[in-house]
């Protein structure tokens, strides 16, 4: 750990901390938030030098998003702590909307889109509110221009279609784009001081070959003289653009470090304590002599059309973790909803141990009743109930079996709830606590309790630990792998390669709509995967711009 000082203006190569000439590009000290008797931050020092790119680590929790959100206007921290900018004090709490006077810009978890209108009008927001004029609005004059302007980013997404219609991966980069865009407003101005983009775990939304387009932007930021802060769980992502780095652990500043001088197990200790560098990359795999023997297959698919599934077939043993790997746009991110009923197949059948389901007239209420589970990537959207409480979302899909007489048994519920966020370590422990208020990993991990309280017979995952800390994520291999040994098929999508390959059995790759290759035993590695998915490709610039919603 160092003193990690370094000078107004230029980039800083990570690992050499220069003198300090400047005051910092923003500086808190002694910030404490309380949300009624619970303290999520205790006396937090944070900085940002200008030009720096600082990674703000932690577990589930820990207090990286409310700290953001002091700097956002939308908490009110407690009294005593300060904040300056550019070495001028600012005082606190800020209004809302006051952070674009001050060159901030934000990349929020919930991305902050205005999620019924139209990626048009969400990127003229700022624009909008800004002119005081009161001509009308050139509607197509200003298509025109949002179709310009994402194109200079490289964003190809529809500037009419609603940002609810746009696949997660679209709608991140649609929030990248404004928060630059309105930091290079901030810029324009002239005669201002730093600027500072905040990104809140933006790779979550951004599959592998994306998260370049990212790095790319973050560069391009930093070159034109601002700072970033970079949230995220992705350490390898981290490491790649990262100065700096500063460790909150129970909302309090653990250790911060230069990135060139701590490695990765150093790294995950300072997160999550000496315990975790242990759980680190360690494979959940199938245990060795626990082979699936010639066990008949538990769920076969055959022919899956749907979205870009052209033509999908597979099979998925008891206890079995079949991955599917694909580039954006192969289909395979559209297997799970489609098998899941979420949205509607155009042909195909699934047989379920015995019983056989025409998927295009599936619907998500009959795959519940035959033991289907879904893990979706949106959670926000589909995944949970925010205005109910904790309690109520992990048991809602087992509330009958709580039910006697028509009254919900309470003392059962509760016991269950309790069960539930202990063994999914869900941070607080508090089934009362409204669902809304959790951070983003918690709330996955309520999700997941969910879903593997209705013991499935297929558990269908996609990008299911995105936003989910080091720590936890281990911890929902180890419970997938258990809960699998009850005879559960599992089908997991994900981005992340070295996921697919810390937990299947055997891995789909999946390009052009259909299954094109198989990997299985020592062949299932994160590069024999990326290697399979990119040669298998044709195409490998997939596109967003006729990407299909994720789900119905
Ligand atoms: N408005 C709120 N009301 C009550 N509690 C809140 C509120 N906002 C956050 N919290 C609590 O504060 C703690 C810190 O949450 P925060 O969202 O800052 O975590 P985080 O470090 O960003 O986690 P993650 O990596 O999971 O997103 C959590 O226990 C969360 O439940």
């Amino acid at each position: 750990m160092s003193d990690t000082s370094s000078p107004g203006g230029a980039a800083v190569p990570p690992g050499e901390p220069p003198p300090r000439t400047a005051p910092p590009a923003l500086e808190l000290r002694s910030i404490t938030q309380h949300f009624g008797s619970f303290r999520a931050l205790r006396d937090v020092d944070f900085r940002v030098e200008a030009g720096e790119v600082v990674g703000l680590l932690g577990e589930n929790g820990c207090g990286k998003s409310t700290l953001v959100k002091v700097l956002a206007g939308v908490n009110t921290p407690d009294a005593g702590g300060e904040l300056t900018i550019d070495g001028r004090p600012v005082p606190l709490p800020l209004s809302a909307g006051q952070f674009r006077d001050l060159g901030l810009s934000f990349v929020h978890q919930d991305l902050g889109l205005a999620r019924t209108l139209t990626v048009t009008e969400n990127l003229m927001v700022g624009e909008a509110g800004a002119a005081a004029s009161r001509k009308p609005i050139n509607w197509r004059s200003q298509r025109r221009r949002t179709r310009a302007l994402l194109q200079s980013y490289n964003v190809d997404v529809d500037p009419d279609l609603p940002i609810n219609q746009l696949p997660p991966v679209g709608q991140a980069l649609v929030a990248i784009v404004r928060a630059a865009e309105e930091l290079k407003a901030y810029r324009a101005r002239g005669d201002v001081g730093h600027s500072i983009l905040f990104l809140d775990e933006p790779t979550v939304f951004l599959p592998e070959d994306q998260v370049e387009f990212l790095f790319e932007l973050i560069r391009t930021v930093v070159a034109g003289g601002a700072s970033v802060v970079f949230i995220s769980h992705d350490l390898a992502a981290v490491r790649a653009i990262c100065d700096r780095v500063v460790v909150l652990r129970d909302g309090q500043v653990a250790g911060e470090a230069r990135i060139g001088e701590v490695d990765d197990r150093q790294l995950v200790e300072m997160i999550v304590g000496p315990v975790g560098g242990k759980l680190v990359g360690q494979a959940q795999r199938r245990a060795p002599g626990d082979d699936l023997g010639d066990a008949p297959p538990r769920c076969t698919v055959q022919g899956l059309r749907g979205g870009r599934a052209t033509g999908i077939s597979f099979a998925v043993r008891p206890t079995e973790i079949v991955g599917l790997a694909g580039l954006l746009g192969s289909g395979a991110e559209d297997v799970p909803y489609l098998l899941f009923g979420a949205r509607k197949a155009t042909a195909g059948r699934m047989t379920l141990d015995d019983r056989e389901i025409v998927l295009p007239v599936l619907d998500p209420t009959t795959a519940v009743r035959q033991q289907v589970a879904m893990v979706p990537a949106d959670r926000r959207r589909d995944g949970i109930a925010p205005s109910l409480s904790v309690g109520e979302n992990a048991t809602i899909l087992v509330n009958d079996e709580y039910t006697q007489a028509g009254r919900l048994q309470g003392g059962r519920l509760r016991e269950l709830v309790r069960r539930q966020l202990e063994r999914f370590d869900v941070r607080p422990r508090n089934g009362n606590a409204l669902m809304g208020t959790l951070s983003g990993g918690n709330a996955q991990k309520v999700v997941m309790a969910k879903w593997l309280e209705i013991n499935p017979r297929l558990l269908l995952l996609h990008e299911p630990t995105q936003g989910v800390d080091v720590a936890a994520r281990a911890e929902i291999y180890r419970l997938i792998r258990e809960a699998s040994t009850g005879g559960m098929a599992t089908v997991w999508v994900s981005s992340d390669f070295e996921e697919l390959a810390t937990v299947c059995d055997r891995v789909l790759v999946v390009a052009d709509g259909e299954v094109r290759a198989e990997l299985t035993g020592d062949e299932v590695t994160d590069e024999a995967i990326s290697s399979a998915v990119y040669h298998h490709t044709t195409d490998a610039a997939a596109v967003l711009a006729d990407e299909v919603p994720t789900a119905s």
